[in-house]
């Protein structure tokens, strides 16, 4: 007997067992990614995302804090083929629906083939059909939700004292690999709120302005673009996946949503320069259309999507993809080495 439901945009009604109970509605994603179940759930670009695992077997190194990339899990429910106990258990304690035995091949090839879609879910003891309807019928479409930087951003900054360059890093929902990753190259960093103002970033009188990765449609994030556009030519500005996106918008490009986005952890990606093809995590549904201001450096080896942007005259980087690399792979870490040259070059002109 099921006990739990998933009701899909095509108007398909999915079978499958309950895991952790509990209704939820979301964007329906899928990640390829064959490691990595702890980092992805504790992303915060995940946050209003129903997340499929296609790897069929969940859980099978357990769960430790250590790996978490935030404080909570993120997605408002997970689906897997098969799901540990480790992972059911963590989801029931954090309250976030999980459900399983669901042929994630089927409902791969229907998010592949009709692009990421809502969902409604209703999933234990007293699941029904009918519940994962209406919550598949109340779903906000992803564009919708103005303020998801509020669910995911720190209140109050926060200062990680190190003795290097002075980096302000917008919290648009930031993994905390991002923030080791700076730290452990002796930057100091203040991570501040995703509305911040200029006037509070200026205080501060950092060596660069770094944008964060984090969730939902980056035409939302308007205070974070609104910096990017008062800092341009003041002070070197790097971006992490949203963050792109973010400086992009700011330098007079364009974003638009994917059909089905790049999740996983071996998405090869071609630096023109260099001509090498690195690995890459990654987690997201919108890319850059148009540069605006700025140079395509790197892209994506399946698609072409710009997967780095550069500008040298202004002195601004970003990537679509994770450097930070939690799980892995660690080809792209040398990215932070690059920012921080540029925050340093700065405290020498300045
Ligand atoms: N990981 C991210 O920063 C994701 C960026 C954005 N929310 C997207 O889906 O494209």
């Amino acid at each position: 007997m099921p006990d739990a439901y998933l009701a899909l945009e095509t108007g398909d009604v999915v079978e499958a067992r309950a895991r952790a109970p509990g209704a939820a509605q979301g964007e329906l994603v899928f990640t390829t990614a064959y490691t990595g179940y702890e980092e992805s759930l504790t992303d915060p670009s995940y946050e209003a995302q129903v997340l499929t695992f296609s790897y069929p077997l969940i859980g099978n190194y357990g769960v430790r804090e250590e790996r978490f990339e935030s404080d909570r899990v993120h997605p408002y429910a997970v689906v897997a083929r098969e799901m540990t106990d480790d992972v059911a258990e963590w989801l029931e304690a954090e309250g976030v629906p999980g459900v399983d035995h669901v042929d994630t091949r089927d409902l791969v090839t229907d998010i592949r083939d009709r692009g990421a879609m809502k969902v409604g879910i209703s999933a234990g003891p007293d699941a029904s059909p009918e519940e994962a309807k209406a919550q598949l019928d109340s779903c906000p479409h992803m564009s919708d939700l103005t303020d998801i930087g509020a669910d995911v951003s720190v209140e109050e900054p926060i200062h990680h004292e190190g003795s290097g360059a002075r980096v302000a890093l917008i919290d648009c929902g930031a993994k905390g690999s991002i923030v080791d990753s700076l730290t452990a190259r002796n930057a100091d960093v203040h991570v501040l709120p995703y509305d911040v103002d200029a006037a509070a970033v200026e205080e501060l009188d950092p060596d660069v302005l770094f944008i964060s990765n984090g969730p939902g449609d980056p035409a939302n994030f308007e205070a974070a673009q609104a910096l990017v556009e008062h800092f341009t030519d003041e002070l070197p500005i790097a971006g992490i996946c949203l963050g792109q996106q973010v400086v992009a918008r700011a330098l007079g490009g364009t974003t638009k949503k994917m059909d089905f986005g790049h999740r996983g952890v071996n998405q090869p990606v071609l630096d023109h320069d260099t001509g090498r093809v690195v690995m890459t995590t990654q987690n997201h549904g919108y890319t850059v259309d148009e540069p605006g201001d700025l140079t395509v450096t790197q892209i994506n080896v399946n698609d072409d999507t710009p997967e780095g942007l550069d500008s040298t005259e202004y002195g601004i980087l970003t990537r679509q993809y994770h450097p930070e690399a939690n799980p892995g792979p660690h080809d792209t870490l040398d990215f932070f080495d690059e920012v921080l040259e540029l925050a340093e070059s700065r405290q020498v002109t300045a």
